[in-house]
């Protein structure tokens, strides 16, 4: 199965997080996630991650420091999420595709359901 690479950002601001809900017509819809979407053929994980959080949520990340690197197997698709951590952007981020977002703290993080990829991100936050 071929694997989709990922770039995945964790906007971690003082104690917060910002995510997001995907939509249900998506993989994995109806979880939240981390903003982030697909990195295109011959592009540049850091300009992928500035990419899709222009494209979802009106921002342009400024401190940007990876994180990890996850790979998992779902049944239906193979994917690496190339984490980085955000920590400052210009604009004022809202879901520019309809999507659901909040800041939720870092101890509450566990309320929420992700894709099963996103646990070894949150064991790291
Ligand atoms: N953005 C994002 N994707 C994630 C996370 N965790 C996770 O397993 N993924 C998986 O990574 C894959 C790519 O993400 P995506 O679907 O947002 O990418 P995209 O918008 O470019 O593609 P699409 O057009 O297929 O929806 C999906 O299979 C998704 O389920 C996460 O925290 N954030």
């Amino acid at each position: 199965m071929k694997t989709v690479n990922v770039a995945v950002a964790v906007i971690k601001i003082a104690d917060r997080v910002l995510i997001a809900k995907r939509a249900n017509h998506q993989h994995q819809g109806g979880l939240w996630e981390f903003p982030g979407g697909k990195i295109e053929e011959g592009e540049e994980l850091l300009n992928a991650l500035q990419r899709e959080c222009h494209e979802e949520l009106d921002i342009l990340p400024i401190s940007i420091t990876p994180l990890t690197t996850i790979h998992h197997q779902y049944p239906d698709k193979s994917v690496s999420l190339h984490v980085c951590l955000v920590r400052d952007y210009l604009g004022v981020p809202f879901g520019k595709e309809g999507q659901p977002i909040t800041w939720a703290h870092q101890t509450e993080l566990n309320n929420f359901q992700f894709p099963a990829a996103n646990l070894e991100i949150l064991s790291l936050l």
